[in-house]
């Protein structure tokens, strides 16, 4: 095991280019499981979770091959093989193997999943979405069993604008017999990725992004190359960071719209923003303005930057209020950072925020963003060393972070606990 180590008070100078994102390549990945031949993808990101993911294809006989940014998934030799266990149990997003093992094979066995559990995170819109197709779906033992002797296409309505479940069910549907319609899908742009990747192998999926999605079922689905868009939650990180450390930093191969609530968030603290066509620069100032946030779905601010964002807020003057509509209790990093001297107290699904002075300490990442949150509190500390324990999350979602931060001129390394 390893901590991170930041020795703070340096602001961040310079520019950072940024991967491609995991909450893509964690779905691009499984649905090349529904292709006949080679998927190609490039822009991946260098992330625990991709690797996970690459050892679950592995596991169940595809050839993957894995360098630097790009990954070739030849899936013709895959098997219908259950996974109960292992490693679809060490991350989150394992839940795709559930549509894309349905669409193969018409079954599947997967284990329930696991990655960050800052709350229960049920997946009933996944199972009725599958049962809507023709799907029977039962629990045993905390394994998830899927069969269907025909998948046939269906209206389905979310109750919650899910990003996973619309993912899972367009994987599903995708060589599924007839029209599937879902209303209320999620609109983030992760899910347009998916349904680019999907058609370029064949499919035919209409409004992506919007929330009606039309996928008409096809026979069969052939190998493509695709390039990953870039992560936004990556991005919208470093911005919260140079602005914190009232640095200035570019931010680049970016998708400038994707991060729109979180830009104008920050131009309304007064953080002086500068917009290009594929990057940002994020220069910070002094003194900041109080703010209320509101996480919700996309095109709304980013739950995956709450966390981030928090620790921004103890810098600005006054009292923030930090609302989350996605998840009610996601603020485990909220005692981490009281540790550090952080005047914040949660009531119901809000974090009220005053301004801070904060300090080292020797805190724990229990969730990825939660250790984002810490990391960028401790950049921001002016004297000692900030010792943040439970890496392996933050190695979950952030590509290269102690080498893109140290280019930046951060004081930070890792150690072993
Ligand atoms: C791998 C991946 O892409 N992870 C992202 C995905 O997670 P994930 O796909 O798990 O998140 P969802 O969009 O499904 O969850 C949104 C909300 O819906 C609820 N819900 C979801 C499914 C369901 O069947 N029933 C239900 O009640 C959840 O508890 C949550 O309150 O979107 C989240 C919301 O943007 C992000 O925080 C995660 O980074
Ligand atoms: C919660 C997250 O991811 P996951 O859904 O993969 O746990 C995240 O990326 O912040």
């Amino acid at each position: 095991m390893e901590k991170l180590m930041i020795s703070g008070g340096r602001p961040l100078h310079g520019a950072v280019s940024i991967s491609g994102a995991k909450n893509s390549a964690i779905a691009l990945i499984p649905a090349a499981i529904l292709a006949e031949s080679e998927v190609v993808l490039d822009n991946l990101p260098l992330l625990s979770d991709v690797a996970v993911y690459a050892e679950i294809l592995e596991e169940l006989g595809a050839k993957v091959s894995w360098k630097e940014s790009q990954m070739k998934i030849d899936p013709s030799d895959i098997k219908s093989i259950p996974m109960p266990n292992g490693p679809v149990k060490k991350l989150r997003a394992s839940y795709y193997m559930m549509g894309a093992m349905l669409g193969r094979f018409k079954e599947a066995v997967i284990g329930l999943p696991g990655g960050c559990n800052f709350e229960p995170r049920p997946i009933d819109q996944h199972i009725k979405g599958f049962e809507a197709l023709g799907a029977t779906v039962t629990n045993e033992h905390g394994a998830i069993h899927l069969h269907a002797k025909e998948l046939k296409g269906a209206k389905i309505y979310l109750d919650v604008s899910s990003v996973g479940a619309t993912i899972n069910i367009m994987l599903a549907a995708a060589k599924a017999k007839g029209s599937t319609i879902i209303e209320n899908a999620a609109k983030e742009p992760e899910i347009i990725d998916v349904a680019t990747l999907l058609n370029s192998m064949g499919a035919v999926i209409k409004g992506a992004g919007t929330e009606t999605i039309r996928i008409e079922g096809v026979s069969e689905l052939r190998g493509c190359r695709h390039s990953i868009i870039p992560d936004r939650i990556q991005a919208g990180t470093y911005m919260i960071a140079a602005a914190a450390t009232r640095g200035d930093v570019l931010i680049d191969n970016i998708i400038p719209k994707h991060l729109e609530a979180l830009t104008a968030k920050l131009i309304e603290m007064g953080v002086q923003i500068e917009e290009l066509d594929e990057s940002i620069r994020v220069i910070g100032r002094p003194n900041y303005g109080h703010v209320d946030v509101k996480a919700l779905i996309y095109p709304g601010f980013a739950t995956d930057l709450q966390s981030p964002m928090t620790s921004l807020l103890t810098q600005a003057e006054g009292v923030s209020v930090l609302s989350d509509f996605v998840y009610s209790n996601r603020f485990k990093h909220v005692p981490e950072l009281v540790r550090m001297g952080a005047k914040i107290r949660v009531e119901g699904r809000s974090a009220i925020i005053e301004r801070s002075r904060l300090n080292a300490a020797k805190v724990k990442a229990t969730d990825l963003r939660a250790g984002a949150a810490l990391v960028i509190a401790g950049l921001t500390v002016e004297e000692g060393v900030t010792e943040v324990t439970g890496v392996e999350f933050i190695d979950r979602g952030y590509d290269h972070l102690v080498t893109n931060l140290r280019l930046l001129g951060a004081d930070v390394w890792r150690e072993k606990e």
